[in-house]
């Protein structure tokens, strides 16, 4: 116990104070008559010492009012102030050292996710004091300094310096591992692609156009992941589109003795593994998901079912078949209408009904004809106690939600995101909700958005942070694929769109002469064409790798033509693929086939909008704003040459555009 006595003149001139007795709970403040206690947690600041006169005197700030010793001679008065000072600290060190504990372990979690920052800041918001204001004494020891430092940085941080940390995370991070990004590939990892790998929002979206190594930066950031132990293999789930590209992105993973554990999965085969975990047996998914082929024979079938036993509706269905030119006599061609409905019932069921103030008088009428389909294609399913996968993405996002499922990932990585639907986005984001701590990574481009009429959604792309909360946009500007005459063509034709976002392209090869070619060519000579192509590039580069590319699959070579030229051409790596099916892929040129116009010419031509368009979310302006995207799709999987068969006699009006546009890297050959 510590005793600090007043001048002895002092109750001379009335001075209420004699001595300040320090305890370990606060002060105690003798007055003539009685004793006062005044607990450190009733003091709001640390004690202010002033001279007075040549005595001094001690201003202590309460949270009930002032108080002020004195009448202190200078030797007692500053032990006396040095002493509160520390006792004031010492009793506010125990509440902070531990705080400032848990808030050093929050930002060695690695980036300063916008969720840890949410933390890191409640963490400091009940706390009384703004230590900025009050920088602990001298006389206080380092590591309770330290404590009260860190604390007052923590309450006063703001944006700016959320920022700072990540970027002194992400150039640790870059210098630590600069070795992994070096020889992950066959080729080092370039800057841009290096930060997309460790920037570690809660989502995060990697943006960049086709051929910008968006495949390899995601098998490097599951790379990076582990070799930062960040995560277990266990804990990251890699998520492609078709079983295809999920193969394709595990065989490269597999070419990494670290990367080798990690799973890939398709959305699909992620709800299955969900619902069969949490209903201990495998989902009964209907024959009519599985099988296209069943499910238009089955839609077929009850077209005509729904005519025979409704005449009204069998005589409705005519007429609107008739009205659209559909063959009729002897009977409808109801397999072809199954499969141009198939995708309506489809649209119908996932995203509800239209607003009929919307529709056209038709349209209306089509809807009333193509929504009984549902109605049966739903019967089946209940009666059969089956499901499809809508249904099943639906039911495993709603078991996550309900906590019935486990989630074992902290980081989702998911390529070609700009394809994703609403659905599987809920999916993805009721597992985020159920594990904190997992952080989204999505690889995409709005450019290659290809899969509206299948229920995906771009503007989960393009409007990435107002869907998920919290994210980082990064941005890769180089591509790798294709030289700067196929770039300046496609990028051009993509962008003349001006709802895609803006993006620049600075490529990696450079060629002088142009590299996009159109040959017109008659309708029934096309496959002559081919051939006198394949040969002059053959003659060229006997081991080119070469694409033949189609909108519709019925424009492509069929198998035992692709054979023949294999045996006539048997260096060149020859395949064949449908626009859609060559997503991802590339090869050293492309022959994109089947640029004529009509109801199955790229673009497919339409009188406005269909009734498709109107069931899809978020309709475009821009006229085939969809098929452009194909069309850049086709031009940018080449990595030299792209030729482009024109019809002679009716072109695609793409072709008019290139020809007539003013693109500079495109030729035309007679
Ligand atoms: N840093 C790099 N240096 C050299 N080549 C690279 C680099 N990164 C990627 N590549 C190459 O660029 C090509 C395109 O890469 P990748 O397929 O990953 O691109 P992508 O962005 O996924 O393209 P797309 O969107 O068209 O599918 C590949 O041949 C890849 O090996």
């Amino acid at each position: 116990m510590q005793i600090f006595k007043a001048h002895w003149l002092a109750p001379w001139f009335n001075h209420p104070f004699l001595a300040t007795e320090l305890t370990a709970d606060g002060l105690v403040l003798h007055l003539k008559r009685e004793r006062h206690g005044l607990g450190w947690h009733e003091l709001s600041a640390p004690p202010r010492l002033e001279e007075a006169r040549r005595l001094y005197r001690l201003h202590l700030r309460c949270h009930q009012g002032d108080i002020e010793l004195g009448w202190l001679p200078k030797a007692v008065a500053e032990p006396l102030a040095e002493a509160v000072t520390l006792g004031w600290y010492r009793y506010h060190a125990g509440r902070v050292q531990p705080l400032a504990e848990q808030c050093l372990a929050a930002l060695e979690q690695g980036y300063l996710r916008h969720s840890r920052w949410r933390q890191l800041k409640a963490l400091v918001a009940g706390e009384p004091v703004e230590w900025s204001a009050f920088p602990p004494p001298e006389t206080l020891d380092d590591r309770a300094r330290a404590a009260f430092e860190l604390v007052a940085t923590v309450q006063a941080a703001d944006e700016a310096w959320r920022e700072r940390c990540c970027q002194d995370y992400c150039e640790q991070a870059l210098a630590e591992h600069g070795a992994l990004f070096d020889g992950l590939e066959s080729h080092p990892l370039t800057p841009a692609q290096r930060l997309a790998c460790v920037v570690d929002e809660d989502h995060n979206l990697v943006l960049a156009g086709a051929g910008c190594g968006k495949t390899s930066v995601m098998a490097a950031r599951a790379a990076f992941l582990l070799a930062s132990r960040q995560a277990r293999a266990d804990e990251l789930l890699l998520l492609a589109f078709g079983n295809e590209a999920a193969a394709e992105m595990a065989e490269r993973l597999a070419r990494r003795p670290e990367t080798t554990p990690v799973k890939v999965s398709t959305f699909h085969a992620l709800g299955l593994m969900i619902l069969s975990r949490v209903e201990g047996r495998t989902p009964p998914l209907s024959e009519l998901a599985q099988s296209e082929k069943s499910r238009h024979g089955a839609f077929a079938a009850w077209l005509e079912q729904l005519g025979q036993e409704d005449e009204a509706y069998g005589e409705r269905l005519l007429d609107w078949l008739r009205r659209h030119r559909f063959q009729v006599i002897p009977r409808p061609d109801f397999g072809r209408l199954a499969r141009e409905w198939s995708p309506l019932v489809a649209a119908l069921k996932l995203y509800g009904e239209p607003d009929p103030f919307e529709l056209t008088p038709d349209q209306a009428e089509q809807l009333a004809l193509v929504r009984p389909l549902l109605h049966r294609y739903q019967a089946q399913l209940r009666e059969r106690d089956e499901i499809d996968f809508d249904d099943m993405i639906e039911k495993a996002a709603d078991y996550v939600r309900l906590g019935r499922f486990e989630v074992p990932w902290r980081h989702i990585l998911v390529d070609e995101f700009q394809d994703i639907s609403a659905p599987r986005a809920a999916l993805l984001q009721a597992l985020r909700d159920a594990a904190p701590g997992l952080s989204l990574f999505c690889v995409g481009d709005d450019w290659q958005a290809i899969y509206r009429f299948s229920g995906a959604d771009v503007s989960l792309t393009t409007r990435f942070g107002e869907h998920f909360g919290a994210s980082r946009v990064t941005t890769l500007a180089q591509t790798f694929r294709f030289n700067n005459r196929i770039e300046q063509v496609a990028s051009r034709f993509v962008t003349r769109n001006p709802g895609q976002l803006p993006k620049t392209l600075a490529t990696h090869r450079r060629s002088e002469g142009p590299c996009v070619h159109v040959l017109p060519v008659d309708h029934d000579s096309q496959m002559d064409a081919v051939t006198r192509l394949l040969g002059q590039i053959a003659a060229q580069r006997p081991e080119a790798s070469v694409y033949l590319l189609a909108r519709f699959r019925f424009s492509l070579p069929d198998e035992s033509q692709l054979a023949g030229w294999r045996r006539r051409f048997p260096d060149l790596r020859l395949e064949a693929q449908t626009l859609h099916g060559a997503k991802g892929k590339e090869a050293d040129c492309v022959i994109l086939l089947g640029l004529t116009r009509g109801k199955y010419g790229f673009p497919p031509d339409k009188n406005g909008p269909g009734l498709l368009d109107l069931l899809l979310p978020d309709e475009e302006e821009f006229p085939h704003a969809e098929e452009r995207r194909l069309f850049y799709v086709g031009l940018t999987r080449a990595r030299d040459q792209v030729f482009l068969l024109a019809d002679r006699q009716i072109p695609s009006v793409f072709i008019k555009e290139l020809l007539e546009g003013g693109y500079p890297g495109v030729s035309r050959w007679s």
